[in-house]
């Protein structure tokens, strides 16, 4: 019953008992006076605090008295608890408020999605509440009871941190109307699609919703994701980034740049730690695009350490909007000088120009390569990696920083040399019998972090050979792995290595069963699409492995599958030149883009291989 743990935390952080408790000091408060401020029965709050002091969260001092400890003073936000009271949306702007806007990050939605963990992995008859007490969004096919809110109301003494998640009917945004007609109208059919899916447990015939799968729509109508325990918890279709955008989690969004600031601790504090990178020996001007910033946090702290570089903090724009109007508190002098800009960028479109074409010298990706699953995270790295300078003998190429946790496995025995990276070794050693390998419990943090990422994002902490591969498939030789001391957090040190084609993606060696690459990302470039190019060369690709494996591929037997997609593939393929004509309507510019020319090369290779597979072949 540990998931108490979060659920106290959260009491104790959202009631802001924390800034009550440092206002009293080390002789701590009792819960009559902490009850009279947060208007919360004190009996039910010595509960909560001493489940908290049972755990070393904070100290009774004496029976029904509490007193912060080491733990809980970085829960302070330094606001005064009237502060936090009167104005909630501004408790984190506070400088050292990082930590508990972390706290209150993982205690509210994430702790909430995590209880939908296996409902979203497996959402059999079993595992769906049929009917949800409180919030009638599950009512009995023939039950007439009516719908209940779930929003309880407010009262001036007990002050809600956050809006309360509401099914009630109510004024809406317009963001939100089409899911507002009615509680059980709006929550419905987004339950029945997000609890529906059909391919993942057991026959149709068990699902409670026998309806189509659901659709969440990912970034740049990119492949469509399942729904994460995140869309069930919050009873969203919204990806998680949209839905910190919309109107009602404006205090969330902003919580969250802040609660970013509350992982610098995962960063060591040398040089030699911070991000694994020798800045110093970047050339004078050199710039930095810390892509997917956040509100800079960690440009920041690079920015004041290293002044002969510059500096870019690339993210959406609500979040560039609140990293500007942070700056211009903290740092006002760094924006001034333009050392430092923002700039409103989505990670998954083609890297702007910078300054007359000049490339930068590092892109820094904290902890954004695990908010996503390999699919999205290797175009972002692709973007990068288009983006990136190849260096020459006397020049430098363009870096790539990963900051992520990376995982080691739970045993000994791995291939450590087979990696080839600097550190790769170090960070995979594990520790000898009769400890775990990654130390156990010890090592919880960066496990922790890998659920918290597959509940909220359908993303993933990654291990080290894990991280390779996907950065290897856009393009990136990982170089260096540097572990910050005492925990799993790493920087990771990519240079520019070959750009994979698609169909190499998902066939390191040539077979037929390899060829399995339905729903594998493919890279057309931009230019190309706009004239509605559709994944020729992906094809071209797959010709020249199914020619080269030379068996196993005829029709009728095991290659029946194969022959399906390379069919498809193939209408693809008539489809361009279609819209390509006769003579061809790409600009010769934008052909030498491209890896083949689907309507010539690409036209004999295809009759080729449909001689060899399969019409008269
Ligand atoms: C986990 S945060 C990390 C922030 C920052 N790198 C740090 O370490 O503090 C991930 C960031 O990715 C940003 N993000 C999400 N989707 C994005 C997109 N499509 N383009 C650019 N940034 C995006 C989010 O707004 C968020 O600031």
């Amino acid at each position: 019953m540990i998931y108490h743990l979060p659920s106290c935390l959260r009491f104790f952080e959202a009631s802001h008992i924390p800034e009550l408790l440092s206002a009293a000091g080390p002789a701590g408060l009792s819960v009559i006076e902490i009850s009279a401020s947060v208007g919360v029965d004190s009996v039910k709050i010595s509960h909560i605090l001493r489940l908290l002091a049972t755990h070393h969260i904070i100290q009774e001092c004496e029976p029904d008295i509490f007193a912060l400890n080491r733990v809980s003073a970085l829960l302070d936000s330094g606001r005064s608890f009237t502060e936090c009271q009167s104005a909630p949306e501004k408790k984190y702007d506070a400088e050292c408020a990082g930590v508990a806007a972390l706290a209150a990050l993982n205690t509210d939605e994430l702790f909430k999605a995590s209880a939908y963990f296996t409902d979203a992995l497996l959402p059999s008859r079993e595992t769906i509440p049929k009917r949800v007490a409180l919030t009638g969004l599950f009512t009995r096919s023939n039950s007439t009871e009516p719908s209940v809110s779930v929003t309880p109301t407010p009262t001036s003494s007990t002050p809600t941190l956050l809006p309360p998640v509401s099914l009630a009917p109510g004024p809406v945004s317009p963001a939100t109307q089409s899911l507002s007609r009615s509680p059980l109208a709006r929550a419905q059919p987004v339950i029945r699609r997000l609890l529906s899916r059909s391919q993942l447990s057991g026959a149709v015939d068990d699902r409670l919703f026998p309806v189509s799968p659901p659709r969440v729509p990912t970034p740049d109508t990119g492949p469509v994701l399942a729904p994460t325990a995140f869309n069930l918890s919050q009873r969203t279709a919204l990806p998680y980034w949209t839905w910190l955008e919309t109107p009602e989690n404006g205090t969330r969004l902003a919580r969250f740049a802040r609660a970013m600031a509350g992982t610098e601790g995962w960063m060591g504090a040398s040089d030699a730690e911070l991000c694994a990178f020798p800045f110093p020996e970047l050339a004078e001007g050199a710039l930095v695009v810390d892509v997917g910033g956040g509100i800079g946090s960690t440009t920041l702290r690079l920015a004041e350490r290293f002044p002969n570089l510059r500096f870019i903090v690339q993210d959406r724009e609500p979040v560039c909007r609140l990293g500007e109007d942070a700056w211009k508190i903290h740092s006002p002098g760094l924006i001034k000088s333009r050392r430092v800009c923002f700039q409103v960028h989505d990670f998954f479109k083609p890297q702007p120009m910078h300054d007359d074409g000049i490339k930068p010298a590092v892109f820094l990706l904290r902890v954004v390569c695990h908010d996503w699953p390999d699919t999205l995270a290797r175009r972002i790295l692709l973007q990068l990696r288009r983006a990136a300078d190849e260096g020459a003998p006397n020049k430098k190429p363009t870096y790539l920083v990963i900051g992520d946790h990376l995982l080691p496995y739970a045993c000994a025995g791995t291939k450590v040399s087979e990696l080839k990276v600097d550190g790769g070794a170090e960070a995979l050693q594990g520790a000898h019998w009769p400890l775990l390998a990654n130390l156990g419990a010890a090592s919880a943090n960066a496990y922790w972090m890998d659920m918290t990422m597959q509940v909220i994002f359908g993303g993933q902490e990654r291990t080290l050979p894990e991280l390779r591969l996907l950065a290897q498939s856009a393009g990136w030789r990982l170089i260096r792995v540097a572990r910050v001391e005492g925990s799993l957090f790493a920087h990771v040190v990519a240079e520019p290595g070959p750009l994979p084609s698609a169909s190499a993606l998902k066939i390191p060696t040539p077979s037929v069963a390899g060829l399995m690459t339905v729903g594998v990302e493919e890279e057309i470039p931009p230019a190309m699409v706009e004239r509605g190019a559709t994944p020729v060369m992906d094809m071209l690709g797959a010709a020249r492995t199914l020619l080269r494996a030379g068996t196993g591929g005829k029709r009728g037997n095991s290659g029946e599958r194969v022959w399906g997609w390379w069919m498809q593939r193939k209408a693809y393929a008539d489809e361009n030149d279609a819209r390509r004509g006769p003579t061809g309507l790409v600009a010769e510019k934008e052909k030498s883009a491209t890896t083949a020319s689907p309507g010539g090369q690409g036209r004999g290779l295809l009759k080729k291989v449909s001689q060899y597979f399969g019409e008269g072949g």
